[in-house]
């Protein structure tokens, strides 16, 4: 089957386009469209982007459900044959350095057997469909924070926890037919010359700590952040970064992790990087930006060879984080002038921003 690979997994295969994505376009998006605008939406559903497994939950029914969807596809002749695009995101004091998206489990109240268990059901699918190949974006913010929030007293204590669990994330899901990606942060997170190189330091410690998985093909960058990939010209709030956008960063990135021992190869989240410069304040300020649009489609043709694809890993639309200020996740990034507002939970649609995304779109639908 084409499900086990070497080298970049995104070569052979489509991306798929899930239906959950698909049917929140459809019934959320559209309905409140007219003209052109609903037209471009209904292409945007076409778009192949990461479906987030943020609950136990979907483990055995989304996660489950879109893998039974693709191996249909694929009986029916699909060719190239599709393959699944997953983020695994539950981890037990989740989001240690924000409020928008604490996640269902704590630490201190059995989180890691729980996280565990979450961790096996989806190795138990990834078996079950071993004629899939499935790329896994692993944990969005942790390790991030592990380098740069250590002074968080969430982030402290969740260290050794986060790393354990990573680690058995790791082994687990070591498939022939799975290829897996840590997440990274981004270029004005782990891209700063203060950053770097511990981040470099902390993946690679990973990496052999895991016994150096097969699967584990490199890092995720730009998950849920709006970095161009290649600007000619530094935006403001860049300033003094040498690594202003997310090219730089990965080739700034590269030679620290390969000497490291981790010969890392690289995805960019382009989902919301069509707009540069965006409309942030602050480089600092992730949530609901505005003056943001749809980047780059998914693709291989990338033009580095370390960078294995282009990919939308954040669904757009979904919110980052509500801006209701009585509501126990509010997180006072999402308050900000540069934030969209009103804005719903975490994950929940977020129609003003779809539109703004699709508005800005570059290239254009
Ligand atoms: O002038 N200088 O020389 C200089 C030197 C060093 C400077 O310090 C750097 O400043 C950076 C900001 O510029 C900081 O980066 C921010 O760190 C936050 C976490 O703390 C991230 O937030 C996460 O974002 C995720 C989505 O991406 C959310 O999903 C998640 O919920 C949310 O928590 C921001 O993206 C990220 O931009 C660096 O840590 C910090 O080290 C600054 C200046
Ligand atoms: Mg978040």
């Amino acid at each position: 089957s084409t499900a086990s690979y070497s080298g970049n997994p995104f070569l052979g295969v489509q991306q798929w386009a899930n239906s959950y994505y698909s049917s929140e376009v459809h019934t959320l998006a559209i309905p409140s469209l007219t003209g052109p605008m609903a037209t471009k939406a209904a292409a945007v559903a076409k778009v192949p982007s990461f479906q987030w497994m943020d609950r136990n939950v979907t483990v055995d029914t989304l996660f489950s459900g879109t893998l039974a969807d693709i191996r249909a596809a694929n009986r029916a002749g699909a060719n190239p044959p599709y393959a699944g695009i997953f983020v695994v995101y539950d981890l037990p004091d989740r989001d240690c350095a924000a409020a928008a998206s604490n996640g269902e489990w704590a630490i201190a109240d059995g989180g890691a057997a729980k996280y565990k268990a979450y961790i096996d059901r989806i190795r138990h699918h990834l078996v079950q469909y071993s004629d899939i190949r499935t790329i896994l974006v692993i944990e969005p913010d942790s390790l991030a924070n592990m380098v740069t929030n250590m002074n968080v007293p969430k982030c402290q204590g969740a260290a050794n926890t986060y790393k354990e669990l990573t680690v058995y994330a790791l082994k687990q899901l070591n498939l022939p037919n799975v290829a897996l990606y840590l997440d990274a942060g981004h270029a004005g997170w782990l891209g700063w010359p203060a950053n770097i190189g511990p981040a470099a330091e902390l993946f690679a410690g990973i990496y052999k700590d895991a016994g150096r998985p097969t699967s584990l093909r490199g890092l995720a960058t730009n998950v849920a952040n709006y970095n161009g990939w290649s600007l000619s010209s530094a935006p403001s709030y860049t300033t003094p970064n040498p690594n202003f956008d997310e090219k730089r960063f990965v080739q700034a990135f590269s030679p620290l992790l390969t000497a490291a021992g981790f010969p890392a190869h690289f995805i960019t989240d382009t989902g919301r990087s069509g707009k540069q410069p965006t409309g942030q304040l602050e480089w600092g300020h992730w949530c609901n930006a505005i003056g943001t649009g749809f980047g780059p489609r998914p693709t291989t043709d990338t033009g580095l060879d370390i960078e294995d694809a282009f990919v939308w890993i954040k669904p757009g639309g979904e919110c980052d984080g509500t801006s209701d200020t009585t509501a126990a996740r509010y997180d006072h990034h999402c308050g900000f002038a540069d934030a969209l507002k009103p804005a719903p939970e975490a994950g929940q649609w977020f129609q003003a921003y779809f539109e703004q995304l699709l508005t800005n779109a570059n290239p254009p639908f």
